[in-house]
């Protein structure tokens, strides 16, 4: 397997370029099995996890072609219903593919995601969700199967604003008989981008990006021409590279109101932030200094940006910093990696203290996760010596030309590509 070797010690410096967010033109490619007439996405990162959806829908009966930057993806018609185990556990994003089959083929049958290292990530509330729309589910064999003649519209409390679940309904509920309102819906940039690619379809979605979705079910949805938004995750990765390396980096294509809590605790840490129209400039202080972080749903602090942030405080000084988990209970998988190469960080529940150490030493350690890998990244760019991080298809999962991106900045590392 391949692993990233780092020489830590580079401050980085330059100007950086966003891709288009993978947690937005993941449910974008599953709404495109809504169309019979074919669809372009102008510009898809290249990631394994936008090849795993690929290779779903393909299976589904989807026409996918590379043009450019983009894909066209065409699906005349649906030829299977079913998105067997092995997709779905190599991503559970696969499972987005359930409200859109059902919404046009009456039908779907999806292997049961399981559990993955961040926490058990259930699927209840999409299923109660599917379940309010009218369609039967069937449970066993490690599948799930929902059956809906038509599905019709109905009002959706939602327990937890969970991102995917909305966007599985918005995709099922704009072809139901009727008006289907989402409460308590997740408010993500992610979803009022998917829903912006549907109204683009001919749907008729409202209130994205508030608490209530209200979706009034068409009878078609056409292929539309759509550029998904700049992923604010990668964004914020690049920033916390510019701070913990000593740097001053810009990053280009980010929208900073999607990032604003990441910019806010930034700047608690003493980071220099310059916002701009489509770019944001960070530097690092001559010292950072502590903050406490909690995760929450958007607009809160992301989840997704908790271990980067985390390998920041593990070099603050003058006191402890303070993060809590909120929204996954095992998120912390990367808190013994950091402490093997030097970091101080005591678990409690959901909450971790972290006591700021003088440096971080280089070691060898495994990327746990997507963004776990990315914070392992982040530690052996500030740390002394070399770091060695093994499993690193979890970060290709998610970060396009992650290493031409931060070696173009500066970063001594190389991908070891293993025989
Ligand atoms: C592909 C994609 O967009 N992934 C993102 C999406 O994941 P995903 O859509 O899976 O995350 P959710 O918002 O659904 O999950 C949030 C919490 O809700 C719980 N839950 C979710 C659904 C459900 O039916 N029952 C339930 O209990 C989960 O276990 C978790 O504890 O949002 C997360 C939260 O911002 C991000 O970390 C992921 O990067
Ligand atoms: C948790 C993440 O992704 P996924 O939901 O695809 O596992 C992530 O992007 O950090």
């Amino acid at each position: 397997m391949d692993r990233l070797v780092i020489t830590g010690g580079n401050r980085l410096y330059g100007r950086v370029k966003v891709s288009p967010a993978k947690n937005a033109v993941l449910p974008v490619i599953a709404a495109t099995l809504l169309a019979k007439t074919p669809c372009f996405l102008e510009e898809v990162p290249a990631l394994a996890d936008v090849e795993t959806i690929c290779s779903v829908i393909e299976y589904l009966g989807a026409r996918v072609k590379k043009e450019g930057q983009g894909l066209k993806i065409h699906v005349p018609e649906i030829g299977q219903t079913e998105a067997p185990y092995d997709f779905v556990r190599r991503m559970r994003a696969s499972f987005l593919v359930m409200g859109p089959l059902l919404a046009r083929s009456g039908r779907a049958r999806i292997a049961l995601p399981g559990g993955c290292a961040i926490g058990s990530r259930p699927i209840d509330l999409h299923l109660k969700g599917f379940c309010l729309l009218g369609a039967e589910i069937i449970q066993g064999h490690g599948y799930i199967e929902a059956r809906a003649k038509k599905l019709s519209g109905s009002r959706i409390y939602l327990d937890f604003p969970s991102v995917g679940a909305t966007e599985n309904l918005i995709m099922a509920a704009s072809m139901a008989r009727g008006r289907t309102v989402i409460e308590n819906a997740a408010e993500e940039p992610e979803v009022v981008d998917l829903a912006n690619f549907l109204n683009a379809m001919g749907a008729r979605v409202k209130g994205a990006g508030t608490k209530v979705v209200r979706i009034d079910g068409v009878d078609e949805l056409r292929g539309a021409i759509y550029n998904v938004i700049p992923d604010r995750i990668e964004a914020g990765t690049f920033m916390i590279a510019a701070a913990i390396s000593g740097g001053d980096i810009t990053v280009e294509n980010v929208i900073c109101d999607h990032i604003t809590p990441v910019l806010a605790k930034l700047q608690e840490a003493g980071v220099y932030v310059e916002r701009g129209e489509t770019t944001a400039r960070v530097a690092a202080p001559d010292i950072i200094r502590p903050a406490d972080i909690k995760t929450m749903p958007y607009p809160g602090f992301p989840t997704d940006m908790q271990p980067q942030f985390m390998t920041l405080m593990s070099v603050s000084k003058g006191g402890a910093s303070i993060i809590t988990e909120t929204v996954f209970e095992n998120r912390f998988m990367h808190v013994n990696e950091l402490k093997r190469m030097g970091a101080k960080v005591k678990v409690i529940g959901r909450t971790a203290i972290v006591q700021g150490v003088k440096h971080l030493t280089g070691a060898r350690v495994k990327a746990p996760d997507l963004r776990a890998g990315a914070a392992l990244v982040l530690a052996g760019l500030a740390a002394r010596g070399e770091t060695e991080v093994s499993n690193i298809y979890h970060i290709d999962r998610g970060y396009e030309s992650f290493v031409d991106k931060i070696k173009s900045l500066g970063a001594g590392i190389n991908r070891i590509e293993d025989a």
